[in-house]
């Protein structure tokens, strides 16, 4: 089964494909897209469709329109990259499989707080990845799971960080992308993934302790472990997920 990968930067794809270098052998073929080039080794297509969700769902729509071949369409859309996470539960370093993709800034903010577009009667604010294939990639990567939000800035500060908890509470990570890959994949019929490497901590900005460096190499080693699961992986057969 073909996957589509959604990164939001090229180093991010490539730490996506650097998983797939031995073990798949053969070349890696680029394919131009509108806004995005593909980078495909055997059943998994990469892309970099910039940060933020309306890059990263624009971008996934192309790919989901255009990108597989006729004779091998996507089964399954992975939203992957670096995060920030809430929690010490989820180190540096370590990893995040999203059990829920959910916008945390798509609403209204009132006096009594957050109201999500949900609640103003429109729109969608969540997505739910099917539960097996969380469970079967958490099991092959060693991740934990749990809610991803998206966001479209990234939190800098203790106090929004307590209020996007106080809204979601159990969030593990956020990110900027998931939201907007999953949407396109819903309008496409086609199941959603997210996966995210703890970058760094949600809260006060402190550029200097990220670590990208190893998120990148935990994203690379997630998708050496977890390939034949994804790739694997058929919704028909899975009528829970
Ligand atoms: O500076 C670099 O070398 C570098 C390498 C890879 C990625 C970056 C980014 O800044 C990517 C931003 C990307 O990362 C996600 N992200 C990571 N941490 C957070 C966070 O705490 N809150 C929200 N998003 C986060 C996000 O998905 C961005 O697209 C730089």
């Amino acid at each position: 089964m073909r996957v589509l990968v959604v990164t939001a930067v090229p180093v991010e794809r490539d730490a996506v494909t650097r998983a797939f270098g031995d073990s798949f052998g053969g070349t890696e073929e680029h394919l131009s897209l509108p806004g995005a080039e593909l980078h495909r080794r055997g059943a998994f297509d990469v892309l970099a469709g910039g940060a933020g969700p309306a890059a990263a769902a624009a971008a996934t729509a192309f790919a989901l329109a255009s990108g597989a071949p006729a004779s091998s369409p996507y089964g399954l859309v992975v939203s992957a990259g670096i995060g920030g996470a809430f929690t010490p539960v989820t180190p540096l370093g370590s990893l995040v499989v999203a059990d829920g993709i959910v916008a945390a800034d798509l609403g209204a903010e009132t006096a009594e707080g957050f109201l999500p577009v949900t609640a103003l009667g429109f729109g969608r604010d969540r997505f739910a990845p099917p539960p097996a294939l969380v469970r079967e990639v958490a099991a092959a990567t060693g991740a934990a799971t749990g809610p991803v939000l998206t966001v479209s800035t990234v939190t800098g500060t203790a106090e929004r960080a307590g209020a996007l908890l106080a809204a979601h509470p159990g969030a593990l990570a956020e990110a900027m992308e998931g939201f907007g890959v999953a949407e396109a994949a819903a309008r496409a019929g086609v199941p959603v993934l997210e996966v995210r490497a703890v970058s760094n901590a949600v809260g006060p900005r402190d550029r200097d302790a990220w670590r990208i460096g190893d998120a990148l190499a935990a994203l690379t080693d997630a998708f050496g472990a977890a390939a034949s699961v994804l790739e694997g992986w058929n919704s028909h057969e899975n009528l829970e997920g």
